[in-house]
């Protein structure tokens, strides 16, 4: 098998390889760190060996709960924010049929999120359709108190009661949450519910290889065996290759940050292709929980190509120049379509005829990539062969390492959130919570 490449050619008018060898030292003890578990955040590195300690046992058991849910259920509800859903959804959308949900005898049951918001419309317009269908409901959350998902959860979990009865809302209902304590564990075992555990060792943003991540995709249908496969390949690169260079993890995580000391502040992860418009969703709360702290981190952004030129594009070629690019490039897709011949050629394509979509892509992909770089716009390019399981498993591990390398040569701690607490001490204050008495008349003076 492959792996996935790396080519930061098209960073080198912006910083040398020589400047990339001066980090050789900073990346051996990041990397030192990691596998000592003796850098900041040593309690959440969990993540770093789940590919090769999810056994087929454990697999099994997420796939045979998967196998329950799809034999009751036209929907599935995953419940969950950030973390908590983020992975699921770029796995899922990644992996899916672009209209899965109109096609017919398609793909059952089909995956839905809530508690990802607090939109009343949203859920409102959720629970019409789910009403409309058999459902069942997998919620994910590691604390059980996170509000978003708390509220979802409580909405559908009575309307599976009041539809389905207690016991018959129990077979419909899987929590994944922490082994022992927080509130959903408490609610899983007074209720009864099947449930899986977050190693306590694994945070949000760091669980998709968790059952978070895998059984939400299993339920869609997706390899999950080969996700992980594909991670433990990329594991075994990622510690079987000691020099900088030919390490495709470190090599990201060192061109980012001396793009970053350049003043180049804000990544943006592009993409050519929509069905991985939410595995950058998943890439920017990776990023941006990790590193933006103390004052410091880059801005992790996306773009959806060509689309976003449209939109986007003026200000990535001409606007400010504090920003980089990395194009998560796909070198083959599933299905070819070519150009078909028209007579009149009134709108001049017939230059384009005989040529496949993705042949096209590729050259709006490399046309922009030139465009761009001359603008002054360093590119990173990571390509994998095509978008599969196998392949999406090793861009995860792949992400996820760099990323706590990364942390570590900017000097934070990448595994933990301290900044997400301030918006929802305020949102509790403002909504009357008790203990928060004094925040709320406070905030209540500056509104
Ligand atoms: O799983 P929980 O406890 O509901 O938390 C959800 C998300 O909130 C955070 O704690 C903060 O955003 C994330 O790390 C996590 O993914």
């Amino acid at each position: 098998m492959e792996a996935i490449r790396i080519d930061i050619s098209k960073t080198l008018n912006f910083l040398s390889q020589s400047e990339i060898e001066t980090y050789q030292s900073s990346v051996s003890k990041s990397r030192q760190a990691l596998a000592q578990k003796t850098g900041a955040g040593n309690d959440f590195l969990g993540w770093l060996d789940l590919p090769n300690q999810i056994d087929s046992a454990y697999l099994e058991e997420i796939k045979q709960t998967a196998h329950h849910l799809k034999s009751i259920s036209e929907v599935v509800v995953v419940v969950g924010i950030g973390g908590s859903y983020l992975g699921a959804k770029a796995v899922i959308d990644a992996l899916s049929h672009h209209f899965s949900h109109l096609k017919i005898g398609g793909q059952t049951p089909l995956v839905l999120y809530a508690g990802q918001n607090i939109c009343a419309d949203y859920h409102a317009d959720l629970l019409e359709i789910v009403n409309e269908r058999e459902y069942s409901v997998v919620v994910i959350s590691k604390s059980g108190t996170t509000t978003e998902p708390a509220i979802a959860f409580r909405l559908l979990k009575q309307n599976l009661e009041e539809r389905y009865g207690k016991e018959g809302a129990k077979e419909r209902i899987v929590a994944i949450t922490d082994p022992q304590g927080g509130a959903l564990r408490k609610m899983a075992t007074n209720e009864g519910y099947k449930t899986f555990s977050i190693p306590p060792d694994v945070g949000g943003r760091y669980s998709v290889l968790t059952p978070v991540g895998l059984l939400p995709i299993a339920i869609a249908g997706f390899d999950i065996e080969q996700l992980v496969t594909g991670a433990k390949d990329m594991k075994r690169l990622s510690e079987s290759t000691p020099t900088l260079q030919e390490n495709p993890v470190s090599l990201y995580a060192v061109v980012r940050n001396i793009l970053y000391k350049k003043g180049k502040k804000t990544e943006i992860l592009v993409n050519y292709h929509p069905r991985l418009q939410y595995f950058a969703e998943w890439w920017k709360q990776l990023y941006g929980e990790s590193e933006g702290k103390d004052g410091k981190g880059i801005f992790p952004a996306s773009v959806n190509f060509t689309s976003d030129l449209h939109s986007m594009g003026q200000w990535i070629q001409d606007g400010e120049r504090t920003i980089f690019e990395t194009i998560l490039s796909v070198k083959n897709t599933k299905k070819r379509i070519d150009i078909p011949y028209d007579s009149t050629n009134l709108d001049k394509m017939n230059y384009l005829v005989g040529k496949s979509l993705q042949e096209v892509n590729k050259q709006a992909e490399l046309g922009t990539l030139l465009a761009h770089v001359e603008g002054g716009v360093p590119n990173v390019l990571i390509e994998i062969p095509v978008i599969n399981e196998y392949y999406i498993g090793q861009l995860i591990y792949f992400f996820e390492k760099a990323c706590a390398i990364s942390g570590y040569i900017l000097e934070v701690n990448p595994f933990d959130q301290p900044g997400v607490e301030a918006y929802k001490n305020n949102m509790f204050a403002l909504l009357g919570k008790e203990g928060y008495e004094k925040l709320a008349e406070e905030l209540k003076a500056k509104l």
